[in-house]
């Protein structure tokens, strides 16, 4: 079984939301791509509202996994944390991809069209499918700490 994963951006992001698109609609270990808009430059919908119907779907288990992209990353990654059981951030390096996930357990990543460019945006969002949280290791105890001021797990 493959991921579903969940793309979705604001009128700034919107560009590096269809190119990531893509690249995961070719990609084998995605089964399906969720496209949460916006659908164009042209869409003024506001960051909170893309990024709040992304982040329901993977804690509603439609999704295994979100990408969303604004202008910085970081108002989708506040929005997203707004849905229980969410855990989403930023992440602007290989590094922090990684740790995003095998750290945080983290299921959303947000990435700024305003801040890196679109290749690094693609590799960052292929590097995020590659790792899976493993739930034996020493972070899990601290993302179930974070759970618990949540009540969620
Ligand atoms: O980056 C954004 C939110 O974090 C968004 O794309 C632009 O927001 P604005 O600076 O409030 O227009």
């Amino acid at each position: 079984m493959g991921y579903v994963v969940v793309v979705g951006a604001d009128n700034a992001g919107v560009d590096y939301k269809d190119r990531i698109k893509a690249d995961l609609a070719a990609d084998p270990r995605v089964d399906r791509v969720i496209d949460v808009g916006v659908g164009s430059a042209d869409d003024q919908t506001f960051y909170p509202h893309v990024g709040v119907a992304g982040a329901r779907k993977v804690a509603d288990g439609e999704a295994q996994r979100a990408i969303l992209v604004c202008g910085t990353g970081m108002g989708m990654a506040i929005s997203a944390n707004k849905v229980p059981g969410v855990r989403a951030s930023t992440a602007h390096d290989s590094f922090s991809v990684e740790r995003l996930v095998l750290s945080n357990n983290g299921q959303v990543l947000c990435l700024g069209a305003r801040v890196i460019g679109v290749e690094l945006a693609r590799r960052l969002a292929a590097e995020f499918l590659e790792y899976t949280f493993d739930a034996t290791s020493a972070s899990a105890p601290k993302v179930d700490a974070i759970c618990a001021y949540e009540g969620v797990g």
